[in-house]
C-alpha cells in the first residue's frame, strides 16, 4: 500500500485526534505494533481483550473455541466516551461488531501463513484453535470483515511477517496521522 493511496478521512474534526483500529488474525502482531505506536505517537492503546476482562464484560466460556465470548453492548457503552474524545488506538482481532462512527482508520494486519502458524504453535495453540485461526488468515476473514463494516477507503491492508514490516507499519501509520493532523488544521 502507498501512501499515496492512503486517503485520510477527517470528516470526524470534531475529534481532537483520530480513532484507529488495528485489527487481524490473532498473533499476526496487533499488540507488538500498538505498543510501539502508542510510544511513539503517544496515543492511547485500548487492547480490547484486555479490557473486557477488567470491566467484566465478558460472557461464559466458549468451548468450541477456547475462548470468553464477549459482552460486547456492556463494551461499547463503557468505551463510548472515550471512543469520542479521539485519540485512541483499538486493538482486537474483530471489528464488526464497533460503531462504524468511531474508527477515522481501520488497519487490518496480515500475515504469512506458514508464520503465523508457528508462531500460534509457539504460543501453544493446537487442534481447533490453531486450525481455525490459520484458516481465518488463510482466507483472509477479518480483511473482508473490515471491508464489509467501514468504507473501503478508510481499510488499509498491512502486512506483517518480518520485524522489518513492523518498522514500515509504524512508518505508514505515522505518516497517516500526520496527514490527518494536517488537513483537520485545514
Ligand atoms: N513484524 C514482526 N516480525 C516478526 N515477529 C513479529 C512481528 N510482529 C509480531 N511478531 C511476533 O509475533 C508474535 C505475536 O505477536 P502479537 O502478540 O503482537 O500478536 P497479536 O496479533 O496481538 O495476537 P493476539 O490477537 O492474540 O493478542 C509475538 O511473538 C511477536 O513478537
Amino acid at each position: 500500500m502507498g501512501i499515496a493511496r492512503m486517503d485520510t478521512n477527517v470528516q470526524n474534526i470534531h475529534r481532537e485526534a483520530p480513532n484507529i483500529l488495528i485489527t487481524g488474525t490473532p498473533g499476526v502482531g496487533k499488540s507488538s505494533l500498538c505498543q510501539r505506536l502508542s510510544e511513539i505517537v503517544g496515543m492511547q492503546w485500548l487492547e480490547v481483550s484486555r479490557i473486557a476482562k477488567e470491566h467484566n464484560c465478558l460472557e461464559e466460556y466458549d468451548p468450541v473455541y477456547q475462548c470468553p465470548i464477549l459482552d460486547e453492548d456492556k463494551l461499547m457503552d463503557g468505551l463510548e466516551e472515550t471512543m469520542c474524545t479521539g485519540g485512541n488506538i483499538v486493538d482486537y482481532h474483530s471489528c464488526e461488531f464497533f460503531p462504524e462512527r468511531w474508527f477515522d482508520a481501520v488497519f487490518v494486519l496480515t500475515t504469512d501463513n506458514t508464520t503465523l502458524y508457528d508462531r500460534l504453535t509457539n504460543r501453544g495453540y493446537t487442534g481447533k484453535k490453531l486450525d481455525d485461526n490459520v484458516q481465518c488468515e488463510i482466507f483472509n476473514v477479518i480483511l473482508e470483515e473490515a471491508k464489509r463494516s467501514y468504507k473501503e477507503d478508510i481499510v488499509f491492508e498491512l502486512s506483517n511477517t518480518v520485524p522489518q514490516d513492523l518498522e514500515d507499519n509504524i512508518g505508514k501509520i505515522c505518516q497517516w496521522l500526520q496527514h490527518w493532523f494536517q488537513r483537520r488544521s485545514g
